[in-house]
């Protein structure tokens, strides 16, 4: 199987590692500055699960031949990461994103055609340092995906075995991955919501007052959001997720609080704006989810002017 990874920085560069590390084909379809650093430096991967330094194959165009291309961009980089793909998408390419959120996978369905594209969903925390380097946060390790339509086709088992010898990775192909993607959206965009909002962990959330109330109610509203379209969450995934919100001692949140603190672009459209806009629809109270997208959008504001503090 030939795989095409477009952009390697956390995840593409944490996946596509792992995969190529196995002995995968792999290709990094990566922009100028990376492609220096990648052939300078090799990619270098800092993990609970072994550091790595690979060589890796790159180009900076891409051309046909490709069996599996897995999408790693950020959401507000979705136009151009078509664009750089669609020279490698043939009749018989599959196109895996593992953005977060939901609106890409009918933009890719429009783009290449719905049989092309997979739904799938990462969970790992991780993050390319200012240094180039790929550093995985914790032991989250899980790449999952499947059909749109809910078949388990062949050619995402064959991706799944192909995986199965990688280090640090767990990689699963499922007959349900819409389900599985709400499921997502609902834990992704609370910890976003709650912790963009609260510039805070969600111990430090959880050890103020009201805090874990604070994000357990958001967590019932992404709950409610997700049944309004389908797609009832189940009471032990809740459960699990009220005791990480209500936990002191925690240390967790969101890429988006990353990526703010690094004073850098944030999916707030794709996630916070996606969820305003699904909660007013579904008729589930939005006004945290207004604040929160308000919140996000004049941090936009502000890092556009420059007026970020140093
Ligand atoms: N980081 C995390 O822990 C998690 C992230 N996610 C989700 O995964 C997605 C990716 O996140 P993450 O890996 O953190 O993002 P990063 O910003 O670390 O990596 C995205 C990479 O895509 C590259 N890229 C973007 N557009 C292009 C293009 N046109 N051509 C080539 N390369 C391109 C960027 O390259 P360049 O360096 O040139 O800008 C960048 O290195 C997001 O939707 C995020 O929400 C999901 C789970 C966890
Ligand atoms: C919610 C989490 C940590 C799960 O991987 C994530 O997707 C993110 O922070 O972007």
């Amino acid at each position: 199987m030939r795989i095409l990874v477009l952009g390697a920085g956390a995840l593409g560069g944490y996946f596509g590692g792992r995969l190529a590390q196995a002995g995968a084909d792999v290709t990094f379809l990566v922009r100028p500055g990376r492609q220096a650093r990648l052939a300078a430096e090799g990619l270098v991967i800092d993990s609970p699960f072994g550091a790595a330094r690979l060589p890796v194959r790159t180009v900076a165009a891409a051309g046909p031949g490709y069996d599996l291309i897995l999408l790693t961009c950020k959401a507000y980089d979705l136009d151009s990461a078509i664009a750089a793909i669609r020279p490698a998408v043939g009749p018989e390419t599959a196109v895996l994103p593992v953005l977060n959120g939901l609106a890409h996978i009918a933009t890719l369905q429009r783009a290449f055609g719905a049989g092309r594209v997979l739904g799938g969903i990462a969970k790992i925390q991780a993050t390319l340092t200012p240094e180039g380097v790929v550093r995985q946060l914790n032991d989250w390790r899980w790449l999952t995906f499947g059909e749109v339509d809910g078949t388990l086709s062949s050619r995402v088992t064959a991706l799944a075995a192909l995986a199965g010898p990688a280090e640090g990775m767990v990689a699963e192909a499922v007959p349900d991955i819409m389900r599985r993607m709400w499921e997502k959206l609902v834990h992704l965009g609370t910890s976003a919501l709650g912790t963009v909002l609260l510039r805070a962990n969600t111990g430090e959330i959880a050890r103020s007052p009201g805090g874990a109330a604070f994000m357990h109610r958001i967590l019932a509203r992404n709950a409610a959001i997700a049944a309004a379209n389908g797609h009832v969450m189940r009471p032990a995934f809740l459960a699990d997720f009220e005791t990480l919100f209500a936990d002191p001692a925690g240390g967790y949140a969101a890429s988006m609080l990353r990526d703010l603190e690094a004073g850098g672009r944030i999916e707030a459209d794709h996630i916070l704006g996606f969820l305003l806009e699904a909660a007013k629809a579904a008729g589930v109270p939005h006004e945290l989810h207004e604040a929160g997208y308000l919140h996000a959008k004049a941090y936009e504001q502000r890092r556009d002017a420059g007026r970020l503090p140093r």
